[in-house]
C-alpha cells in the first residue's frame, strides 16, 4: 500500500470588513465554512512505462484538468519543477505551490537530503477536489429537474463532475484558490515528513497564494483556511515584498521569510457564531461575472481622505448606534435579545455603508437587485441579519438566521429556513440558488483515511486509476 497524505482546508465567507480589511488598521470578520478542499498525495513506484521523478496533479471534477511536472535536484542546487506541456494548459496556482513548497522542504530538510526529495524510481500523484459548494450547482439541479433547495443539494453526488473546465466554471466565492493552496502546501510538507509550526504553514500559504495571484491581497481567505473562523487583521505587505519582487528565489530565502517572526504582524482572534445562529448562503446569478471592484474602491479611498467623507451618512450611522444604546439601557429585554438586536443593527449599518461605497464608486457592491432580495429576507421573523459577503457584487448573499433546532429531533427543521427558501425559489429578478455550506469551527486538518469523508474515496480512486 503506497503512502498517502490527505489534508483539507475550509472555504470562507467575509461577513464584515470588505475592502477595509486590506488596511491593517481595520479587521475583517471571516467565517470558515463546512465546505472544504482536499489535497491527496501518494508516492508510487515508477512503472515500466513511466520514468520516475514526475508529479501528476489531477482535478477530477473538471474537464481537461491533469497537469504533469518533472522534478529535478542537481547537486547543491535548488529543486526545480518544470511543467510538461499538455492540452490542459498551465495551472499557475498548482505550479507555484509545487515549486515553492518543494524548495522550502529542501531548505527545511537540509542539503544532506536534498537529492532524495523525489526518488528517481518513483512518482508523486496528487488529486485535488473541492466540495460542490465551491462551484454553482444551479445547472446540475436543473439537469436533474430538482428544485433549488438545500435538500436537493444533498442529493447531488459529492465532488460532482462540473462538466466544464476550471477556467469556465461558475465559482460561488467561497475562496477555492486559498483553500486549494493551503491544503496543497500543507499536504506536501506532511508528505515529506515535516510537521511545521502552524504559523510557518500560514506564512508559506500566504506567500504562495500572493505569488499565484500576482498581488498581495489582504490574506483573510488563506488565514481562515489555516486557522478557521476569526477576526482577522492583515500582515504588513512589506514582509513579502522582497520575495515577490525577485525573479529567482532560493529555498533558504523562502524559509527566512516564512519563518514565524515579529515581522509577520497577522492577528487572529478566533470566533464562532452565537449559539443557535446559523449562517446560510445563496449563490446569486445575474448572468454575468462580477469584475473586481478593489482597484476602483482603493483609488476612491485614496482620493477621498477621511476628513472629506460624507458627513450625513456618518451622522446616520452614529445616530443608529446611539438608538441601539438607548434601547439597551432602557429596555428590560434580556441581554441575549439585546445582543441580537445590536447584531442586526450593526449588520444593517455595514450593509448601508457597503451600498454607499458602491454608489460613490459607481460599482454595484450591493446591487439594487440584491438590496431588494436581502430586504425581503430580512422581513422574515427569525432572520437576524445578512448582506453581500466579501467584495460584494452579483455573486452571493449571506443570512444569519435563528436556528433553535439545529438537529432534526423536534421536527422544526426549520421554519425560518423554509420561509427563506420559499422566497429564494420564487425570486424572479435574480436566480438564487442555496448553498449547503454552514459555518464551521474547523481549520486546516489532516484526514487519516479517505473513508472519513463522504464520497472522497470514490473521487480520488477514480482519478488515481
Ligand atoms: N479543483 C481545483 N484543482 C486545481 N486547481 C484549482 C481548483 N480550483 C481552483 N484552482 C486554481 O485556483 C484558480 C482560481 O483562483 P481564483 O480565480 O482566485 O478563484 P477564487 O476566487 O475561488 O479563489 C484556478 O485558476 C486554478 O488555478
Ligand atoms: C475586497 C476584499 O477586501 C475582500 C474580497 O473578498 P471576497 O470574499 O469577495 O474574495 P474573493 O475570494 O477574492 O472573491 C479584498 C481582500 O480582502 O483581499
Amino acid at each position: 500500500m503506497s503512502r498517502m497524505t490527505i489534508v483539507s482546508a475550509p472555504g470562507k465567507v467575509l461577513l464584515t470588513g470588505g475592502y477595509l480589511v486590506l488596511d491593517p488598521t481595520y479587521t475583517g470578520l471571516v467565517i470558515a465554512t463546512s465546505s472544504r478542499f482536499y489535497s491527496v498525495i501518494r508516492t508510487r513506484p515508477a512503472t515500466s512505462h513511466s520514468t520516475g521523478g514526475k508529479i501528476t496533479v489531477k482535478a477530477p471534477q473538471f474537464n481537461n484538468a491533469t497537469w504533469e511536472y518533472t522534478v529535478s535536484t542537481q547537486d547543491g542546487d535548488d529543486v526545480t519543477v518544470q511543467p510538461i506541456d499538455s492540452s490542459s494548459g498551465k495551472n499557475k496556482f498548482v505550479e507555484i505551490a509545487l515549486q515553492k513548497t518543494l524548495a522550502l522542504i529542501q531548505a527545511l530538510k537540509g542539503q544532506s537530503q536534498a537529492d532524495s526529495l523525489i526518488d528517481p524510481g518513483s512518482n508523486l500523484e496528487i488529486v485535488i477536489v473541492g466540495d460542490n459548494d465551491f462551484y454553482s450547482q444551479r445547472q446540475a439541479l436543473e439537469a436533474l429537474s430538482l428544485p433549488a433547495t438545500m435538500s436537493s443539494l444533498d442529493r447531488l453526488e459529492p465532488f460532482a463532475p462540473q462538466n466544464t473546465t476550471l477556467a469556465a466554471v461558475h465559482k460561488t466565492g467561497l475562496g477555492s484558490s486559498a483553500a486549494l493552496i493551503t491544503s496543497l502546501v500543507t499536504a506536501l510538507l506532511q508528505h515529506f515528513g515535516l510537521s511545521p509550526d502552524v504559523d510557518l504553514v500560514h506564512n508559506m500559504a500566504q506567500y504562495v497564494h500572493c505569488l499565484a495571484q500576482g498581488k498581495v491581497g489582504s490574506g483573510f481567505d488563506v488565514c481562515s483556511a489555516v486557522k478557521g473562523s476569526q477576526v482577522y487583521r492583515r500582515f504588513d505587505e512589506q514582509v513579502l515584498r522582497t520575495l515577490m519582487d525577485k525573479t529567482e528565489v532560493t529555498g533558504q530565502e523562502i524559509l527566512d521569510t516564512v519563518q514565524p517572526s515579529p515581522t509577520w504582524t497577522t492577528q487572529t482572534t478566533p470566533i464562532a457564531l452565537p449559539p443557535l445562529v446559523r449562517l446560510v448562503l445563496a449563490d446569486v446569478d445575474a448572468g454575468s461575472d462580477t469584475p473586481s471592484f478593489v482597484g476602483k474602491v482603493l483609488k476612491w479611498r485614496k482620493d477621498n481622505p477621511a476628513a472629506a467623507q460624507d458627513r450625513d451618512s456618518y451622522r446616520i450611522a452614529i445616530k443608529s448606534i446611539m438608538k441601539g444604546q438607548a434601547v439597551a439601557s432602557e429596555s428590560s429585554v434580556d441581554h441575549v435579545s439585546q445582543a441580537l438586536h445590536e447584531l442586526r443593527g450593526s449588520l444593517q449599518n455595514v450593509r448601508r455603508a457597503m451600498k454607499m461605497m458602491g454608489q460613490a464608486n459607481d460599482v454595484p457592491i450591493e446591487p439594487d437587485e440584491q438590496t431588494r432580495l436581502l430586504d425581503a429576507c430580512l422581513r422574515i421573523p427569525g432572520v437576524i441579519g445578512g448582506g453581500v459577503p466579501g467584495a460584494g457584487g452579483y455573486d452571493a448573499i449571506y443570512l444569519l438566521i435563528a436556528d433553535p433546532d439545529d438537529g432534526p429531533t423536534e421536527g422544526l427543521d426549520n421554519s425560518v429556513i423554509s420561509e427563506v427558501e420559499a422566497i429564494w425559489q420564487g425570486w424572479k429578478e435574480l436566480s438564487v440558488c442555496p448553498l449547503s455550506s454552514r459555518a464551521d469551527a474547523g481549520a486546516l486538518k489532516m484526514v487519516q483515511n479517505l473513508e472519513e469523508v463522504k464520497g472522497l474515496k470514490k473521487a480520488v480512486e477514480t482519478a488515481f486509476s
